[in-house]
């Protein structure tokens, strides 16, 4: 079974545009799971743009789904997976001025770093994924340094996807099978949206978990939260 998380971060960026509490980020988390989502998932960032690290305290108290909180692992993003203790941590390189997410990591030059993190958090009883690109050699990577999961970069596939689905999908393919050969568990997220989610889906059955935020938030406008929610999951049934 693939499960849905919902990335929230947009429901945040909404938010802290007027100053209020409109939409409220609870609020929507819990309809998300009240609507089918599997997950929900945050990404703080150190300039809290959009969701905060009060938001994360905030939401754990609530969150009856699988909570995913991505970041890079600095001192503020461990400390707050160490208070909150959520179901999984995904490690993701971003510096700290990026727009969003726009690599996964070198798990061979970061393996010392990345292996004494992923031991701190496992230690919390924490899931612990990486993101990653689509690559055997940073699969064989995190397989070492002790993560349970990896998490696909999946920006590549959804740009290369309306001119060539196979070509797209191709490197996603041999990645998600070494990991699955070395008994990683299998997520994928960034630019997910309903109409590459599906071809995903068919290529690569035994994936654990998609996030995706941006386009479903998008989507949510014209066809609402509840209906939007039913329609990603129908796509990976
Ligand atoms: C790792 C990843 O792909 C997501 O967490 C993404 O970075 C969230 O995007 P935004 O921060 O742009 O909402
Ligand atoms: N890990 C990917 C994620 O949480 C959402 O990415 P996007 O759908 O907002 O691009």
């Amino acid at each position: 079974m693939t499960k849905l998380s919902v990335n929230i971060n947009k429901i945040a960026t909404l938010r802290n545009a007027r100053g209020g509490n409109n939409p409220d980020v609870i609020r929507v988390a819990l309809d998300c799971e009240r609507f089918g989502a599997q997950g929900i998932t945050v990404h703080p960032r150190p300039d809290e743009r959009h969701i905060r690290y009060n938001d994360v305290m905030q939401l754990a108290k609530v969150v009856k789904t699988e909570f995913n909180i991505e970041g890079y692992p600095d001192a503020r993003y461990m400390e707050i997976i160490e208070k909150v203790r959520p179901a999984q941590a995904t490690l993701v390189p971003d510096g700290p001025d990026v727009l969003t997410s726009n690599a996964g990591w070198d798990t061979i030059q970061h393996q010392k770093q990345l292996t004494d993190m992923i031991s701190t958090i496992k230690g919390w009883g924490v899931r612990t994924s990486v993101f990653v690109d689509p690559d055997i050699k940073m699969v064989e990577g995190a397989k070492a340094i002790g993560a349970d999961r990896i998490e696909l970069y999946t920006e590549p596939y959804a740009s290369g996807f309306a001119k060539d689905k196979a070509g797209a999908i191709a490197d996603y393919v041999m990645a998600a099978q070494a990991a699955q050969k070395l008994g990683l568990g299998l997520n994928a997220g960034h630019d997910l949206d309903l109409n590459n989610l599906k071809f995903l889906k068919t290529n690569i059955p035994f994936l654990d978990e998609v996030s995706i935020g941006h386009a479903l938030v998008c989507d949510a406008l014209y066809y609402g939260l509840e209906n939007t929610i039913q329609m990603y999951l129908r796509q990976i049934q």
